[in-house]
């Protein structure tokens, strides 16, 4: 939970900071497994990993969740890789770690299947049958059973809580880092799309969700109810899109998030991270317009940006106002105007 919270958080926001942030240790593996049979078929867990030529990296995110969250503590219910249409061998590396393999284009065939990401988070909701459906990315490294468990805890233990997101460290790793050159580690750096466009977006035009540390984070847990009443955009908008819309369609208090850790993953180069935030943006303005929102976001608060620095055990919220002011063209400055009346 953050341990300071500025004053220029908007009120319920501070609020929610200080009710639905948690840590994956305030919910021991133990009482959450109590929790799932008490919940009874509500309790049930799909984890589905989207899979696009992941070969290097989904077995041992499977291996990880299979031996510990299924095999020693029975909390999830069914793995499930969707193959978002590799050329590597992604399928068959994770097969063989014990996930069920799913190819994208084998569920709902009628439907050719379109390139991206959220076509096959939408797809797995058909090829799954979990009360609570657990989204884990394939590329993570040091993959920790935390971001599994930590954020399905609050479904189970809440009956009031429909969607839950992972927050983490997200330290910026190039290829190599560590081995004799440290200089390739930037402890703080990651999330470069969630810096400059996402959280700036959801500030101004979002402000309640202003609480979330990693509002496009892979790693989130959600009731069925919830995921099968919402549109998923295909691509890259996917988080954006779906976090809003939950806000819309459940209300901030049944939205949440879980401090899982460090986030270790394959970073994009800045080209394909540009592709992704047009995509975000578009996914914004979609919403924006739909809900008409645009011009009411304007009115709705004093623009500010809050962001998020890990102090100790938690996050600590640091707000900054988003300046507007400007100035009038020079021309119709009395001052400009009669130093430059002779030209
Ligand atoms: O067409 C695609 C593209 C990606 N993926 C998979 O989706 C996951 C995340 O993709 P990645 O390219 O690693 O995304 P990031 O660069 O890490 O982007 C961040 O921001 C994105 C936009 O919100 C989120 O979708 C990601 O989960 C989040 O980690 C990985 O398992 C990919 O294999 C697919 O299945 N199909
Ligand atoms: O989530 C993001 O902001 C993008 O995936 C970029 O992440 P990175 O800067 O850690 O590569």
């Amino acid at each position: 939970m953050p341990a300071e919270l500025p004053p220029a958080l908007l009120p319920e926001v501070a609020s929610w900071l200080r009710r639905r942030s948690w840590s994956a240790a305030d919910r021991p593996v133990h009482s959450l497994l109590a929790a799932k049979e008490a919940a009874g078929r509500a309790g049930t867990i799909s984890v589905v990993l989207p899979a696009l030529d992941e070969e290097s990296t989904v077995g041992a995110i499977v291996s990880v969740i299979r031996r510990e969250l299924m095999e020693r503590l029975p909390l999830v219910d069914e793995l499930v890789v969707v193959d978002s249409g590799s050329a590597d061998r992604t399928a068959e590396a994770a097969a063989e770690a014990g996930a069920r393999v799913v190819h994208r284009d084998a569920i709902l065939p009628r439907l050719p299947a379109e390139p991206g990401k959220g076509e096959v988070l939408w797809r797995s909701l058909l090829a799954t049958s979990g009360e609570i459906v657990c989204f884990v990315d394939a590329d993570l490294r040091e993959f920790d059973p935390a971001f599994v468990s930590g954020i399905v805890g609050p479904l189970l233990t809440d009956p009031g809580i429909q969607l839950v997101k992972a927050m983490y460290d997200r330290p910026y790793e190039l290829p190599g880092a560590g081995e004799g050159g440290d200089a390739t580690i930037d402890p703080v750096g990651g999330g470069r799309v969630t810096e400059l466009v996402a959280r700036p977006l959801l500030n101004l035009h979002w402000p309640e969700l202003a609480g979330f540390v990693q509002p496009l984070g892979g790693e989130y847990a959600a009731r069925r109810s919830l995921l099968e009443r919402l549109p998923f955009p295909t691509g890259y908008g996917v988080e954006l899109g779906l976090l809003v819309d939950a806000l819309e369609a459940a209300g901030l208090d049944a939205l949440a998030q879980v401090d899982v850790g460090v986030r270790h993953h394959r970073h994009q180069d800045s080209q394909a991270l540009g592709r992704m935030a047009a995509t975000i943006y578009r996914t914004a303005l979609e919403r924006l317009d739909r809900t008409h929102r645009l011009k009411a976001s304007a009115d709705l608060v004093h623009p500010l940006l809050t962001q998020f620095t890990r102090t100790g055990t938690g996050f600590t919220a640091h707000s900054h106002p988003v300046g507007a002011l400007e100035r009038p063209p020079m021309h119709t400055v009395p001052e400009y105007v009669s130093r430059h009346s002779g030209y």
